[in-house]
């Protein structure tokens, strides 16, 4: 379980955001609004990549655990943005393999199986091997997700990482991660502009919406 409690993002002495709640396992809390209201910060703020200017305030916790002030490679926090950002000079697995945690896999062989499962979850096993460059869209999509889960994470957060599909690949996309996710019992934050994307979840949503001057603390 995720729990927000009193999670706040301020800028320039501001609040953006302000969140308290929880997010079961394999839920999803879908974080809608206007640009620039603070979606992204957020998300940002959970997996610990914010600082100055930023201020974050309250707590985050995973189960028990208070992640707030945890450096981002101890959270346990997967994060998936619109643009799939593989490394081009990898293959497919290599790019899976690299995200397993060396606790998980020490070796490399041990490591490129647990990539190759990962892989198959998301029925990409077959390309394997492929140059990224060489994927469709919705195929980058899908590497981008087996990699996140392959680093073992407690929670999932979604930046707009369905933007960039057509409209049958985003269903399909989607439907993929939000079972997975659900399959692995992970919390699930996910930044979108669609109302379908919340619906496809049956996630709880939360309307972010720009704080006025003066407003906040
Ligand atoms: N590095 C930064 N330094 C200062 N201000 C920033 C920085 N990054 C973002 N901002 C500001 O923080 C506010 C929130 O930005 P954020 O990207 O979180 O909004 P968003 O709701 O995700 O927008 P969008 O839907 O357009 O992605 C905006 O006013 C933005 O201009």
């Amino acid at each position: 379980m995720l729990r927000f409690d009193e999670f706040a993002v301020a800028l320039g002495g501001r609040t953006l955001v302000r969140l308290d709640g929880t997010v079961a396992a394999g839920k999803v809390l879908a974080v809608m609004g206007p640009s620039g209201a603070g979606k992204s910060s957020l998300l940002k703020a959970v997996a610990g990549l914010i600082g100055p200017p930023f201020v974050v305030s309250g707590r985050v916790l995973v189960g028990e655990e208070d992640i707030t002030r945890l450096p981002v490679e101890a959270r346990g926090v997967g994060l998936m943005f619109q643009d799939a950002l593989l490394f081009p000079h990898m293959s497919v697995v290599g790019n899976v393999m690299f995200a397993v945690p060396r606790r998980v896999a020490r070796s490399r062989g041990a490591r490129r199986e647990v990539a190759m499962g990962h892989l198959g979850r998301v029925a990409m096993a077959h390309l394997a091997e492929a140059d990224p460059a060489t994927l469709s869209g919705g195929e980058r999509s899908r590497v981008a997700l087996a990699r996140t889960l392959a680093g073992a994470p407690r929670v999932l957060l979604l930046d707009e990482p369905f933007a960039a599909l057509d409209q049958a690949l985003k269903a399909r996309t989607r439907d993929i991660v939000f079972r997975l996710a659900a399959e692995d019992g992970l919390p699930v934050v996910m930044v979108s502009h669609d109302p379908a994307d919340a619906e496809a979840a049956r996630a709880q949503v939360v309307e972010i919406r720009p704080c006025q001057e003066g407003e906040g603390s």
